[in-house]
């Protein structure tokens, strides 16, 4: 427990911040591999309803890549990733509107709740929020985005909610599809004109070297992207991740991280401290 001094020079230091993003819009991406830790994902949730209450317009979106799989798993399906997107077929669509739409949304706007906050689940389907095509038709029901239609999300903030989101598409054809939860939400906080976006991982941020944790890079250029990717430096599940980030600024977020969600409160050191955490894009 901190004592009074400490506590008093915490929260002057958060004033700025606080008034800062009061009733801006701030997109967070939680990841389905730092949502493995029960307790962490509490604290998570405590941390949302913290910067909720304090009048920031938090809207949630998750994933859920590692639940998929193990579900999948038990009905003895076998998961096939290209360039980090699962191949899904109907039956595995099934098995992903379940566990995104269904088990995990729950899951998260109960503790949300449960936290004292005042949440609502929303998939890309309601509302015809997330409209999708095929992204490929080896890859089966992924879609690609072809709009954000953000009202329902619009009014749900208004009305004080803080909207929870899987990223299941949908067609005109009557198809859903499984939507990348990283790219629905960069494509989310463009189309908000969010002030921030943070996506949560499971790694400190993006590191010069990814096995030597203390080579965190804390500012990327978009322009620095390409290079990397060429060199080497950043691969496999950042790759994609480092993409939303860049849509994200090229769609006018001009506050865009990637931080740990391993560290506990690492959102609440993000938003409200000078320190900051992760990896900032510019
Ligand atoms: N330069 C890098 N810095 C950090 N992580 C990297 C880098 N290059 C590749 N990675 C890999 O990317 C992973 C993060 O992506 P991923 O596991 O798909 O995240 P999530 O499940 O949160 O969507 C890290 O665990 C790491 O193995
Ligand atoms: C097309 C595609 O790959 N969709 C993802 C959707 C979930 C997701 O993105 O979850 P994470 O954020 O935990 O990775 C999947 O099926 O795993």
């Amino acid at each position: 427990m901190v004592n009074l001094e400490e506590r008093a020079k915490i929260l002057s230091e958060a004033l700025p911040y606080i008034l800062k993003y009061k009733d801006k819009i701030m997109v967070i991406k939680y990841g389905g591999n730092a949502m493995v830790d029960e307790n962490l994902k509490r604290l998570v949730m405590e941390d949302v309803v913290m910067l909720s209450s304090l009048g920031m317009k938090v809207v949630l979106v998750h994933g859920g890549g590692p639940e998929i799989s193990a579900m999948l798993k038990k009905i003895n399906k076998q998961s096939e990733f290209v360039n980090g997107l699962r191949v899904t077929d109907g039956e595995t669509m099934d098995v992903v509107t379940q566990v995104l739409a269904g088990k995990l949304n729950k899951s998260l706007v109960n503790q949300l709740n449960l936290a004292g906050g005042k949440a609502i689940g929303l998939s890309g389907v309601d509302a015809g929020m997330i409209e999708a095509l095929p992204k490929d038709p080896k890859l089966g029901y992924v879609g690609t985005i072809t709009e954000i239609n953000t009202e329902v999300i619009l009014d749900a903030l208004t009305l004080g909610y803080i909207p929870v989101i899987s990223t299941i598409g949908f067609d005109q054809n009557g198809n859903l599809y499984n939507i990348n939860a990283d790219t629905a939400a960069a494509r989310i906080a463009g189309a908000l004109d969010a002030e921030k976006f943070i996506a949560m991982t499971d790694i400190k941020g993006v590191l010069k070297d990814k096995d030597d944790p203390t080579t965190l890079m804390q500012t990327i250029n978009v322009s620095e992207i390409k290079q990397l990717a060429k060199q080497g430096i950043i691969d496999g599940g950042m790759l994609p991740k480092v993409a939303c980030c860049e849509e994200a600024i090229r769609r006018g977020v001009n506050n865009v991280v990637i931080i740990d969600g391993r560290v506990p409160h690492s959102i609440l050191i993000e938003v409200l401290t000078d320190e900051g955490v992760g990896t900032q894009f510019k």
